[in-house]
């Protein structure tokens, strides 16, 4: 696995986990052997979960969902260069058609460790994100106090556009596992660095989690990190993963996740876009209120 030379740090990348003829069987299994959930939503995103569940009130394995075994086409996409070449504990295979995301989100902190994930099918660009309160806050100024919303106007958020070919294996370790979140955007198409738009087909991915052993994570990041949330008290954003296991995050979330991002109402202070991918990279700062995107010249 080669580490990405980029900010984020910590994505590793393994181009070609598997022959274009391998990934050809793999796609006729998942579109007609398999028992995906019926949803009504067109162009919504389907999960299938193997291994162990996580139970989010225990912070443990759900003693009352029984390990569902790994099936056969799955044993050779195990990475093995995590965890000693343990099998991980939970595994999700997702399917996303065109048009369908997953929210800016992070993996819960406490619960896993390491996180790979495979791409099939379609060529996809995930955004990782990283929100900082900015420097120059009134807060910090003169000792005003503010309130959280001013706080929030003052944001800095940056965005990195990482483009995950299929048949790649990414490991998603450090900064880009703890500090920042990961995310794909509702749409039919992605724009590439160099302006080609590229329409998006189907997608799969497989994510691989590994628990974290005793369950605490000692990051400290209480803006990300559930274990740093729940010692300082913070239980907020936490609720809606409490029922379902990670990957098959629920209605809501993905709702709200829809009204997050660059056309949401939380967005207001200074965003500052990068792409990289086979392409090369291009570098942006754009002011942004209220979902529209002012470009100014860095
Ligand atoms: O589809 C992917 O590549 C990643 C999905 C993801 O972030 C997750 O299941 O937590
Ligand atoms: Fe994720």
């Amino acid at each position: 696995m080669e580490e990405l030379p980029i900010i984020p740090r910590g994505i590793r990348f393994q181009a070609g986990f598997i022959t274009p003829e391998h990934e050809a069987e793999l796609m006729h299994i998942f579109r007609n052997e398999l028992d995906w959930p019926t949803t009504k939503k067109f162009a919504s995103r389907k999960s299938l979960h193997y291994g162990y569940t996580f139970d989010y009130k225990t912070f443990g394995i759900d003693p009352n969902i029984p390990y569902k075994p790994f099936p056969e086409w799955l044993q050779p996409l195990i990475p093995r260069t995590a965890q000693g070449g343990r099998d991980p504990d939970q595994v999700c295979l997702q399917y996303y058609p065109p048009g369908a995301g997953i929210p800016p989100h992070v993996d819960t902190h406490s619960a896993y460790d390491e996180l790979y994930a495979l791409s099939l099918g379609s060529a996809v660009m995930m955004q990782f994100r990283h929100t900082r309160a900015r420097e120059d806050s009134k807060a910090k100024e003169g000792g005003v106090e503010e309130t959280p919303e001013e706080g929030r106007a003052k944001d800095e958020r940056e965005i990195v556009d990482v483009d995950l070919p299929p048949r790649s294996m990414m490991e998603m370790s450090g900064d880009s596992r703890l500090h920042w979140e990961h995310g794909i955007k509702k749409r039919k198409k992605d724009v590439l660095a160099d302006g080609t738009v590229r329409m998006r087909g189907d997608r799969w991915s497989i994510t691989y989690r590994w628990l974290r052993e005793g369950g605490q994570c000692e990051c400290g990041d209480e803006r990300l990190c559930d274990t740093a949330q729940r010692r300082i008290g913070v239980e907020r954003e936490f609720r809606w993963k409490q029922q379902q296991p990670q990957g098959s995050m629920r209605e809501e979330r993905q709702q709200e996740g829809e009204r997050e991002g660059l056309g949401g109402i939380e967005d207001k202070g200074v965003l500052i876009s990068r792409q990289v991918g086979s392409t090369g990279v291009d570098q942006g700062h754009h002011q942004f209120e209220n979902g529209n995107i002012l470009l100014s010249p860095l």
